[in-house]
């Protein structure tokens, strides 16, 4: 609380929301004051986007109610909300792809109509881009769908903060971050600093500790549907979050040991440009360098060489965890059993039928492996959480026998405690003599990496490996061509 006597900007007291059998919201109260960012953290599933859905006006809770400035909104929904200032950017990105990014403003700011909208509309969107990530480099008049997620991730969040005849009042960012790299992050950081000293407000939700403990000045942490601790950032730490949301602390991930590179690579690709890229069997590869700078088109073509064949093959020589979740990812509307059982089926058949109970038997065991929050596998993709359905993409390519393993910044919104199972099961398969080529994001994953290629412009600039693969040189590397 801001101690000031001011009134809450949105309150939510005692809200209940139940899908079916699954209480996403088991009685949740909470305040969110001028002037202040609240940090919002929990495990996959607890409960963090459905609070936001209730604040946001999308979500009427079955049970509890809402203030807003000290008065009871009772007839409260979107576009109350968005009268009231309250913006919010969805962990799935929401822009319509097929127009650019000034008509998505207009489409958001409807006050921009009328002769020259055209105009307001791009003058809106370039100033909240040029104030949230300076030296952005996307041009206003490109269409969405051509963006790449970063870009599109950016653009949403520079939207929910421009002013376009209603001032912003408070934020809510779902995992914010999750695309960016690091000094894209920072950027937006910083953004919310200001915003915030300046009397607005925002809920921030991270799967990424620090950036939670050095951003909010007030953090709450969520469990199976409700608020288990809430207290100002300052006296929390990494571990006591982590423990407070119920997870296993563990210890530092360890750097694995340098890997005998005499083996011949399993996996070449000359970039056109730039340094060729190898990996080799049982080889951990990292990808790293500024987000958008060739590493997923790289991750592509490694796809299309070795699944060239017209003729699917019983076990896949390659398997793909897709970053763009909703693009190329899930199956909408296929349940969690047929999307995590889909890579595996000629490995699940016999003579043509797939055995129905070894694919529910397999995908009962991913469910217990990296605790995938559902009540029945049967139910629908969309009714998991965002980093439950991660998961699930996650288990698919693992569960295949593909000897090579594509990674493109799979863990984003993967709770703490899961991404430990996940980081481990990696280097279990890695000891078994299988390859990933691993795209990420987080500094943290990319040093878990045997040798990492930094990518600028298109083509691989650095190579790093053991020792040398340090965020000090991945940075120097990523924005000095010839650093490394
Ligand atoms: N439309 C829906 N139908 C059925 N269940 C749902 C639906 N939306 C959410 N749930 C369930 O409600 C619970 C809370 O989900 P929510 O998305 O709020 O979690 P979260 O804390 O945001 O997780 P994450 O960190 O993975 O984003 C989960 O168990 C989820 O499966």
């Amino acid at each position: 609380m801001t101690g000031n006597g001011s009134k809450a900007v949105i309150e939510v007291a005692d809200a209940k929301v139940s899908f079916g059998a699954v209480k996403a919201l088991d009685g949740v109260t909470l305040a969110i004051m001028p002037g202040e960012c609240l940090g919002l953290v929990g495990h996959n599933g607890a409960g963090k986007s459905t609070i936001v859905s209730v604040i946001n006006g999308g979500l009427t809770p079955h049970q509890g109610s809402i203030c807003g400035d000290g008065e009871i909104l009772a007839r409260y929904g979107i576009n109350a909300a968005r009268a009231r200032g309250v913006r919010c950017v969805f962990q799935e990105l929401s822009l319509c792809p097929n127009l650019t990014v000034i008509e998505n403003a207009r489409v958001l700011h409807r006050h921009l109509g009328g002769f020259g909208w055209r105009t307001r509309a791009k003058e809106v969107v370039e100033r909240s881009l040029d104030a949230v990530f300076p030296g952005h480099g996307i041009a206003s008049d490109r269409t969405v769908g051509d963006l790449s997620i970063a870009e599109r991730q950016m653009v949403e969040i520079a939207m929910a903060f421009s002013d376009a005849g209603t001032t912003p009042r408070l934020i809510i960012l779902d995992e914010p971050t999750s695309s960016l790299d690091a000094s894209l992050a920072d950027r937006l950081l910083a953004h919310i600093r200001r915003f915030v000293a300046a009397g607005g407000s925002v809920i921030f939700i991270s799967h990424i500790l620090h950036e939670i403990l050095t951003t909010a000045n007030r953090i709450v942490v969520m469990k199976d549907g409700r608020i288990v601790a809430e207290r100002p950032a300052a006296v929390w730490t990494e571990q006591s979050l982590v423990e407070a949301m119920g997870s296993v602390v563990k210890g530092e991930a360890h750097r694995r040991k340098a890997r005998d590179l005499a083996d011949a690579p399993v996996v070449v690709e000359q970039t056109g440009r730039g340094m060729p890229f190898r990996a080799r069997r049982g080889e951990i590869v990292g990808l790293a360098g500024l987000a958008g700078h060739g590493q997923t088109r790289m991750l592509m073509k490694l796809h299309a060489t070795a699944s060239a064949d017209w003729l699917p093959r019983r076990d896949p020589a390659i398997a793909f965890v897709a970053g763009d979740r909703r693009l190329n990812g899930i199956f909408e509307l296929w349940s969690i059993l047929k999307n995590l059982s889909i890579a595996s089926l000629g490995d699940l058949a016999v003579r043509g039928v797939v055995n129905s109970g070894a694919e529910t038997e397999r995908a009962g065991e991913w469910k217990r492996r990296i605790e995938i929050r559902t009540p029945d596998m049967a139910n629908r993709i969309l009714s998991l959480s965002g980093g439950n359905q991660q998961k699930v993409l996650f288990a698919r390519a693992l569960s295949t026998r593909a000897p090579v393993v594509l990674m493109d910044d799979p863990m984003r919104g993967v709770d703490v405690g899961t991404k430990q199972e996940v980081y481990e099961i990696v280097r279990q398969e890695a000891a078994q003599g299988r390859t990933f080529v691993w795209y990420s994001t987080e500094m943290e994953e990319v040093c878990l990496c045997d040798r990492v290629y930094v990518f600028r412009e298109g083509a691989i600039v650095a190579e790093l490996a053991g020792d040398a693969v340090t965020e000090e040189n991945i940075l120097a590397a990523s924005f000095r061509a010839e650093a490394a």
